[in-house]
């Protein structure tokens, strides 16, 4: 028997609990994000699999790779979310990093891996909490430079979808980020020697991320009053990715380079990597339909945010 696929992909932000964006879009989105959870309930997966990025949380340049499948995994509690273990089947981890492995792609396996709300707000907002259902969390380097062609990412997702298509289960896969959103992060090459450290290797203290949670606030209320430095939200260039994911015109995102995308959609677009991934995963289970989209460019969270389902067909 094979597996029954479906798909959600959602941005997500530090500030979607955090800062108001407006009566009408808080409507709005919380109304996506309560029919993405229900598109979710009615599925009731046995497994999901979640393609997410991290913000210099758990994977810093001590040693960054750009993909990483999780064994075990626990998350930091960032921005209000909830911190604690994930519940990760452990032979499925295993066998699907052999599975990736054999069909070429060098991912790394983490027995110990931190996630943050990059994975951990999509799983509270889908399922309830981080360890409501047996989950395996990919990370994909969406932010620390040199990123590799985003054709990658597409062939991550579609080993993993291979691999999935094997299970005899019902499975959710997920993916986290985007779309168009150049928050303020500092980088490596050009940081002052103490922040390139944070980048690098080095923790925030409680209070430390405490001051950091509020920077980045206050760059969402600058920014959602125009008078801000972070590059403008790119509403026709995120309507472009979701039209190609609804057609399944995955390729057609090989041809984004890394410098095209940061130049259009800023700093953290490339977090629509895990898109890209977690829609080739879906498709080599088989032919999809978009079942529902969702979008609205919020300053202030800065983010361009999205949310779609997805299904076998
Ligand atoms: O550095 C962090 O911890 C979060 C950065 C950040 C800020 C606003 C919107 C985002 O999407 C984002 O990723
Ligand atoms: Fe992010």
């Amino acid at each position: 028997m094979a597996s029954q696929v479906a798909l959600c992909c959602m941005s997500h932000s530090p500030l979607l609990h955090r800062a108001d964006p407006g009566a009408e879009t808080r409507k709005a989105v919380d109304t996506a994000l309560a029919e993405a959870r229900a598109f979710v309930d009615e599925f009731d997966p046995e497994l999901v699999v979640i393609f997410g990025p991290d913000h210099y949380a758990g994977f810093r340049y001590r040693l960054m790779p750009p993909f990483c499948i999780g064994a075990s995994a626990s998350a930091i509690g960032d921005y209000g979310t909830e911190s604690g273990p994930l519940d990760v089947p452990q032979h499925v981890a295993d066998d699907l990093v052999g599975s990736v492995l054999e069909a070429e792609l060098d991912v790394a396996m983490s027995e110990r891996m931190t996630i943050d709300h990059g994975i951990s707000q999509p799983l509270e907002v889908l399922l309830g909490s981080i360890g409501a259902r047996p989950v395996v969390p990919i990370f994909i380097n969406s932010v620390a430079a040199p990123l590799g062609p985003m054709r990658r990412a597409r062939l991550l997702g579609e080993a993993v979808g291979e691999f999935v298509a094997t299970l005899d289960k019902r499975v959710l896969i997920v993916g986290s980020g985007g779309l168009s959103h150049d928050p303020p992060v500092p980088k490596l090459r050009t940081a002052e020697a103490e922040v390139a450290e944070y980048l690098i290797d080095k923790q925030r203290t409680p209070a430390e991320q405490q001051r950091r949670e509020q920077q980045v606030y206050d760059a969402g209320q600058e920014f959602a009053q125009g008078a801000s430095g972070l590059k403008p939200l790119n509403p026709n260039l995120d309507n472009e990715i979701l039209d190609l994911l609804a057609a399944g015109d995955l390729h057609r995102f090989d041809e984004f380079t890394v410098e095209w995308l940061d130049a259009h959609g800023g700093g953290s677009v490339h977090e629509v990597r895990t898109w890209v991934a977690a829609h080739a995963a879906l498709a080599a289970t088989g032919p999809y339909r978009t079942t529902s989209t969702f979008y609205e460019p919020v300053p202030a969270w800065i983010v361009g945010f999205a949310v779609t389902t997805a299904v076998s067909t």
